[in-house]
């Protein structure tokens, strides 16, 4: 406990000294009560049952009850005297609390400290009452012990005394690691606390490992925190070994020689009275009361009393944490952005990659060699289901192969520096609420600039929702945007990134084909830009210079027309792929059928303009949903 807080107390303590005497006179009541609880069955069996006086007898344990009665009623007037004193502790602490809480405004953070109140309230009287019936009990077994026979002081006072030597002695250190715990519990807690709402964003950014990582180490700090704990408590429970329970044995193995130097047999079970029934008890009380709750009290206190300064230095420290955190990500950057300058090695290189999703099951990636260079645009093809939304996550390093290599820009797979190399932009995609710069620089730990901003929205498609928005400032409502506009967002995102890969994994399938080719020949025109495409209209394949088609654990790799020679997996895709009318003066929805199977069509063409019908050129496809902002669609058939 600090100077302070221990200074603080004596203060408290002075100004109630009536309070404090009242409870010590009602604790005597107590001490009263121990000591019959050993002196009166000593006298019941000398003077009574062993005289053979058995009405004498009788008559002491009467005694003994009265004395419990007695104790029992001192005990009442005891837990009055406690709250006459714990609860102005209480006030004050409320008081403080609330004026610093009403001064920051901060309602959280009043929650939190008034829970703490109680906590520092409880814990208080615990302490008052375990320490209090500690001296009071041990005052009335001693001189119990003293008035049957003083020789008994002999056997039972020094292995007492040693073990509250031996507790006073590992307090402070005990104190020190019980804090260490509860500190490295509440980060643990806090962290997971704001880790768990944020998975999706975790998973949404990639970021599994780092937080893993970060997480872990919190789980080894608290690990560590509760073994030092541990040890140190094993001194604990010695100390009471040796001051409740060894005097007991002593009592048994010196009976012989404590009757051969006139102590009675009534003085003897009087003793192991005074051990068994009241020291061992409250020794016990007082090594886990004061031992857990007053390092908790210290804890809980030093919060309350000094969180000013604490929250000077809790500010003080985030913004350590923040530069510390601005300077890593500033090298994440900077090694981001070297990325971007021309490079030798191929952005993406894939060696014997095999993946499968459970021991037992096929692969679905199996042997993959591929190797692409920097500035390429790869579209992956294939039936669904096939492995392709396998093949991003693989090279994202969301999955790690069982077999093989994977480097982007000659960076390992998984490692900090790929992952600073690539973005994937999965078919969900991920908005979160704030403003829409918020969430379109999420990827960037540099404030972006506004215009560049609004160039990488108009350059992905976004500027029609950028602008009804209401403008990088604007504040987004995730759940008020349609997929399609969504997906807008999530690409702006990760066109801004410095990564120089682009995995879209059906990125813009919920945009119409313009859109989608709008976008996509933005990120393969960003300067030293890579990218992969997870491919859904043949529109999309035709515009990348390569294309991987996917068909089981085998591939073929070309352009799309010497794939149209040699992959009939890809002649049968592309057959079934409905072509992309030309553009219309006036915006087109594009709808596509569970099967895959694509229709077209204008608002206008049949409805009320914002819900249109749409008949499909390829089948008997129809279907109608509704056109918002954008060209989403939200289809119901
Ligand atoms: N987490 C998973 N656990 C087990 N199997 C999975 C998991 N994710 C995907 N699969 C299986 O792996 C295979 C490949 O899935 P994947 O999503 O990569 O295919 P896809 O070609 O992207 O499909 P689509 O075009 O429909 O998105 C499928 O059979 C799928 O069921």
């Amino acid at each position: 406990m600090s100077a302070g807080t221990r200074s603080r107390g004596t203060r408290f303590l002075r100004a109630r000294w009536r309070v404090v005497l009242r409870l010590a006179c009602w604790s005597v009541l107590e001490t009263g009560q121990t000591f019959l609880t050993g002196y009166a069955p000593a006298r019941a069996l000398d003077a009574g049952f062993l005289a053979g006086r058995a009405g004498v007898g009788l008559a002491w344990l009467g005694v003994a009850g009265i004395g419990v009665l007695l104790g029992a009623y001192g005990t009442a007037r005891v837990y009055a005297a406690v709250a006459a004193l714990v609860e102005p502790l209480r006030d004050r602490l409320v008081e403080r609390v609330v004026r610093r809480g009403v001064r920051k405004a901060d309602r959280g953070a009043l929650s939190g400290l008034t829970q703490q109140v109680e906590i520092a309230r409880d814990t208080f009287a615990g302490l008052v009452m375990v320490s209090r019936s500690f001296v009071f009990t041990a005052v009335g077994a001693l001189v119990g012990l003293f008035s049957l026979a003083p020789l008994l002081l002999l056997v039972v006072g020094p292995p007492l005394l040693a073990g509250v030597a031996l507790f006073a002695a590992t307090l402070r250190p005990l104190a020190r690691r019980q804090e260490a715990f509860l500190v490295a519990d509440e980060a643990l807690a806090d962290r997971l606390g704001a880790v768990c709402p944020g998975l999706r964003d975790v998973t949404a950014t990639g970021a599994e490992e780092r937080i893993a990582e970060d997480c872990g180490r919190l789980v080894d700090a608290e690990f560590g925190a509760a073994r030092s704990l541990a040890r140190w408590s094993v001194l604990r429970v010695a100390s009471l070994a040796a001051g409740g329970q060894l005097p007991i044995v002593l009592l048994l193995a010196a009976a012989p020689w404590l009757l051969a130097r006139g102590v009675t047999t009534g003085a003897l079970v009087g003793a192991l009275a005074y051990v068994t029934q009241s020291l061992l008890p409250a020794l016990h009380n007082l090594v886990h009361g004061l031992g857990t709750s007053g390092s908790r009290l210290t804890v809980v206190l030093r919060r309350l009393t000094s969180a000013d300064a604490e929250n000077m230095e809790g500010g003080e420290e985030a913004t350590r944490r923040d530069e510390s955190g601005d300077a890593a990500s500033r090298q994440r950057e900077s090694a981001a952005r070297r990325a971007f300058t021309p490079a030798v090695a191929p952005a993406l290189s894939l060696s014997g990659v095999t993946f499968a999703y459970g021991p037992a099951s096929a692969p679905v990636v199996e042997g993959l060699d591929l190797v692409l260079a920097a500035g390429a645009h790869l579209a992956v093809v294939g039936p669904s289901g096939i492995g392709k939304s396998t093949l991003t996550g693989l090279v994202a390093g969301l999955l790690r192969p069982s077999e093989g290599q994977i480097e982007v820009y000659g960076e390992p797979v998984p490692s900090a520096a790929a992952e600073a190399r690539r973005v994937l932009i999965p078919q969900e995609a991920y908005v979160f609420s704030g403003t829409v710069a918020d969430n379109l620089g999420h990827f960037r730990a540099d404030p972006v600039p506004e215009a560049e901003l609004l160039a990488a929205a108009e350059a992905v498609g976004m500027g029609p929702l950028l602008e009804r928005l209401g403008g990088p400032g604007a504040l987004v409502e995730p759940a008020a945007l349609s997929v399609g506009e969504r997906q807008l967002v999530a690409l702006a995102r990760a066109y801004l990134s410095y990564a120089p890969l682009a995995l879209l994994d059906e990125a813009t399938c919920h945009l119409d084909p313009w859109a989608e080719e709008r976008a996509e020949r933005a990120f393969a025109a960003r300067p030293g830009g890579t990218l992969v495409v997870v491919a859904h209209r043949i529109s999309s394949a035709r515009r990348a210079d390569r294309v991987l088609v996917m068909d089981g654990t085998g591939t073929a790799f070309g352009t799309h027309d010497e794939l149209l020679h040699v992959s009939p997996l890809y002649r049968d895709l592309v057959g079934s792929w409905t072509p992309v009318p030309a553009r219309r003066s006036e915006p087109a929805l594009a709808l596509r059928d569970a099967d895959g199977v694509d229709a077209v069509a204008r608002p206008g063409l049949a409805g009320d303009g914002r819900h249109v019908v749409a008949h499909g050129p390829v089948g008997q496809v129809q279907a109608s949903g509704d056109l918002g902002d954008g060209g989403s669609l939200r289809r119901q058939r």
